[in-house]
């Protein structure tokens, strides 16, 4: 990859011979940098084809693709050079395993339902791209009984009914599941994520330098009462470029082979290589893959869906139909809209419409577990937790627990009265209001 980075008295020009991807990762670093110096800037992005550029710059090759930021002010401080030497730098993904040619060993961190159902998935293309990856995975799970029933059944009883390909190995010991892994696939529930990482050694001193993926649906509160990503927790405590899937995903579906699509956020800064070894690790006929590089909407869409399908499941509880329910998803996607406004403003609108947004609103308050549990909810005294217990038998809620985080960081900057679905929601699974308050939270919500 071939990178020059110029700057003039009205633009920062950055020319790449490679793609889209690259400038999506230089469109943030620029973000992050001027937000940081208090820069405006609006980025456009087209195809430069002027050859006496080309030739001024030596740059070479056909197709070159130039994206242009253009700098609304024309200020750039002396510390820009801090920039320009960051942007040129070796891309950290290039320091990771995944980026020379040696088979990639994937480990898939927990064996729940959507562990087990994308073990299932990995497993068959490791297969078929032997030159890409170790014909083997490795499924960690907490449970030694669990390991042990799926090694001689191969089917995970607790969480999956479904027959599990031989090239999963399930492996109850962390240290063991990871020690020699390139490719970290993280399903595990949000709640836990900061234990796990807590038990696994910093990147630095692991041999292999993996890269991460988050298939995890929740959100986090850092210490400053902040919103937190669990990307950048696994970043942070790992030292990892992480990435995430997140999507329409209900894994008995998917481990069914019903078609299914997910949005694929690769780790940034991106590497071509990176992207397109997750793309063949993830992609099947069944499965389809889109590439998307605004992590943080893909992200916080797959968390605020699980609190859209609790209000699908008061809907149900309360008896009223799919009108009712409609507005109810066409609630949560507006409050969802708003809060990614606030909490990532960098955030593109398109995102919404890619897998990981409004189809997985819809598919988990049509399908979900937190609709099901949910409805019973409204419908009986029960605690969430009996309830969970009960129906799910070991598998976990995510939806509550999330409308409680989403709930405290909206407290936390006055902005409760300006989200009244969500707040709602959380209120009811709380029993601090009658399931039926939804409905005046649907009018409030307009
Ligand atoms: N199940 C799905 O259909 C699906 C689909 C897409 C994404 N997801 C997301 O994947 C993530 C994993 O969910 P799941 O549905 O596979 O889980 P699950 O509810 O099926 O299983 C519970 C998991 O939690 C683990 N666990 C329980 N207590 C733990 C503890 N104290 N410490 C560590 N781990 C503990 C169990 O070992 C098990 O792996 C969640 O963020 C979920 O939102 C789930
Ligand atoms: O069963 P739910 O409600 O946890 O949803 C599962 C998946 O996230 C659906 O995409």
């Amino acid at each position: 990859m071939s990178r020059k980075l110029l700057a003039n008295q009205q633009a920062i020009r950055f020319y790449s011979s490679t793609y889209n991807s690259i400038y999506e990762s230089i469109k943030i670093k620029l973000q992050n940098h001027l937000k940081n110096h208090e820069f405006q800037f609006k980025a456009h992005h087209h195809t430069y084809s002027d050859t006496s550029i080309r030739n001024q710059h030596k740059i070479s090759g056909d197709g070159l693709w130039s994206p242009t930021l253009h700098f609304e002010k024309n200020q750039l401080s002396p510390s820009s050079s801090s920039l320009y030497s960051s942007l040129s730098s070796t891309s950290e993904l290039d320091q990771t395993n995944c980026n020379n040619d040696k088979p990639r060993r994937v480990t898939v961190i927990g064996g729940g339902s959507w562990g087990s159902a994308i073990s299932k998935v990995i497993a068959g293309n490791v297969t078929k791209y032997p030159d890409l990856f170790d014909p083997e995975i490795v499924l960690y799970l907490r449970d030694e009984n669990l390991r042990l029933v799926i090694e001689k059944t191969r089917v995970n009883i607790r969480y999956l009914q479904i027959k599990l390909p031989t090239n999963i190995k399930p492996v109850s010991d962390l240290k063991e599941a990871i020690s020699r892994s390139d490719v970290l696939i993280f399903a595990i529930p949000h709640e836990y994520i900061k234990d796990v990482c807590f038990k696994i050694p910093k990147r630095s001193i692991l041999t292999p330098r993996p890269v991460g993926v988050s298939l995890i649906k929740g959100l986090h509160i850092d210490g400053n009462g902040n919103l937190e990503r669990t990307t950048q927790i696994i970043s942070r405590m790992l030292d990892i470029p992480v990435g995430a899937l997140s999507g329409a995903n209900v894994a008995l579906s998917v481990a069914k082979e019903e078609f299914s699509e997910a949005t694929l956020s690769p780790p940034l800064p991106s590497s071509p290589k990176v992207d397109e070894m997750l793309n063949k690790l993830f992609a099947t006929s069944y499965f389809k893959i889109s590439t998307c590089y605004d992590t943080p909407t893909v992200e916080i869409c797959g968390a605020l869906k699980n609190v859209i399908s609790c209000g699908a499941g008061i809907i149900d509880g309360i008896g009223y139909g799919v009108n009712t329910k409609a507005a109810a998803i066409r609630a949560g996607i507006r409050e969802s809209i708003r809060f990614v406004s606030i909490f990532h403003p960098e955030y593109k609108l398109s995102t919404f419409f890619e897998n990981c947004g409004i189809a997985d609103a819809i598919g988990s308050s049509f399908g979900g577990r937190n609709r099901k549990v949910i409805e019973q909810f409204v419908k009986s005294t029960k605690s969430l937790a009996v309830l969970e217990r009960e129906i799910l038998g070991g598998q976990k809620l995510q939806g509550p627990s999330t409308g409680e985080v989403v709930n405290r960081l909206l407290d936390n900057r006055n902005l409760c009265d300006q989200f009244p679905f969500f707040t709602t929601i959380h209120r009811i699974c709380n029993r601090e209001e009658e399931p039926r308050a939804i409905l005046k939270a649907l009018e409030l919500s307009c």
